[in-house]
């Protein structure tokens, strides 16, 4: 066995052991890039490597105002299917306030609508963080308020769009991703985090709590005891340490952060798009109760419409004849 060989073996070997090993006491040192990049299956030679190429970004305006947006940048990936959401708020450490939740709201929902895209990549401007939570000058006694005289906290409608959203959602973190900000890349579906990244909750050092999403999701990615030391301590984790913890997917040198991450999303995209949406909200079903059992029943109505069975249902309806399903097998 040549050396080469030798060495995709042995990772071959090293990725089915801590494959079987149970939950929690995998190696994590054996990153899934790692374990996926050097294969030689026929899978690999029949699609080659994902490509490499920087993307031609086009920039997207606000479809309500028709004008730019003024707290982040939508783009979408020329002849790709990807979309990219920044938060551009780089000098309060990319803090949202509730005019910059509405306009990620609506780019997200963008997002979703365009059947071209396949994945959706969430990041702050910069290199210093990705996002800090809430923007605290903004804060008053019932909410985070900026051009309206009441309080809000619409960031919670952000967090249930993102889980629900029958797309992946690719938080791409470098620097600070802290406070609400924290949770916004745990309800992302993948994590990809830079060298730099900071990770950790900060709410009770400034009087605030996520009791939402915030700490359920956590709890489930990190375990109840880890979950509670986050809280309850507030410290902050590097990108190495939330990785062993379960927070994010791998860690990449600050420089290739985008690189990798796009390499990610091509992956995704090169994969069947309903195999994804059901498996995205299959992960989600149980943890989210009667909403994530609605949104995989969803899922499988969708498909059902596109079948012969449930054509004849509609269409002997609209012909006013009984519909024959005698046709249709029983399947066991
Ligand atoms: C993120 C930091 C650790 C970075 O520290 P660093 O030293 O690098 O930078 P500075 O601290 O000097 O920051 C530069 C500049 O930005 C301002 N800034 C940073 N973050 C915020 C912020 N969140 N709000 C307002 N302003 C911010 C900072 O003041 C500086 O400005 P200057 O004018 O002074 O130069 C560090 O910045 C930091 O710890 N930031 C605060 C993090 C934080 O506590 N976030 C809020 C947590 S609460 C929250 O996010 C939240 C929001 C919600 O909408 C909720 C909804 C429902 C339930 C719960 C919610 C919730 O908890």
């Amino acid at each position: 066995m040549d050396q080469n060989m030798n060495m995709i073996v042995r990772r071959r070997m090293a990725c089915v052991a801590n494959h079987l090993m149970p939950a929690g006491q995998q190696n994590s040192c054996i990153s899934v890039s790692n374990c996926s990049s050097p294969m030689d299956d026929s899978y690999r030679r029949t699609h080659g490597d994902v490509p490499s190429h920087e993307p031609a970004w086009r920039t997207v305006n606000d479809v309500e105002s028709g004008k730019e947006f003024t707290d982040i940048i939508y783009e979408k990936a020329v002849g790709e299917g990807i979309a990219k959401i920044t938060i551009n708020r780089p000098d309060r450490r990319n803090a949202f306030r509730p005019q910059t939740v509405k306009e990620l709201m609506r780019a997200f929902n963008d997002a979703r609508d365009d059947i071209t895209i396949g994945a959706i990549i969430f990041t702050g401007k910069g290199t210093q963080a990705f996002c800090s939570g809430g923007d605290q000058t903004f804060r008053g006694k019932n909410g985070y308020a900026d051009y309206d005289n009441f309080g809000r906290l619409n960031v919670l409608d952000l967090q249930v769009q993102i889980r629900r959203l029958p797309k992946p959602v690719i938080a791409m973190v470098a620097g600070y991703a802290v406070g609400g900000g924290h949770v916004l890349h745990m309800v992302c579906d993948l994590t990809i985090a830079a060298e730099n990244a900071v990770f950790g909750q900060t709410g009770p050092k400034v009087g605030s709590f996520d009791a939402g999403y915030g700490a359920s999701i956590m709890s489930r990615l990190v375990g109840p005891k880890r979950a509670r030391e986050m809280w309850y301590l507030s410290k902050f984790y590097t990108a190495s340490e939330a990785e062993k913890m379960g927070l994010v997917n791998i860690v990449v040198p600050l420089e290739k952060l985008e690189q990798e991450t796009l390499k990610w999303c091509r992956e995704i995209l090169r994969n069947s798009p309903t195999a994804i949406r059901v498996s995205k909200s299959a992960i989600n079903a149980a943890d989210d109760g009667h909403a994530g059992l609605q949104a995989l029943a969803g899922d499988a109505t969708l498909m059902f419409y596109g079948t012969e069975e449930g054509n004849e249902g509609r269409s002997s309806y609209l012909q006013h004849q009984k519909p024959d399903f005698s046709k249709f097998p029983r399947l066991p």
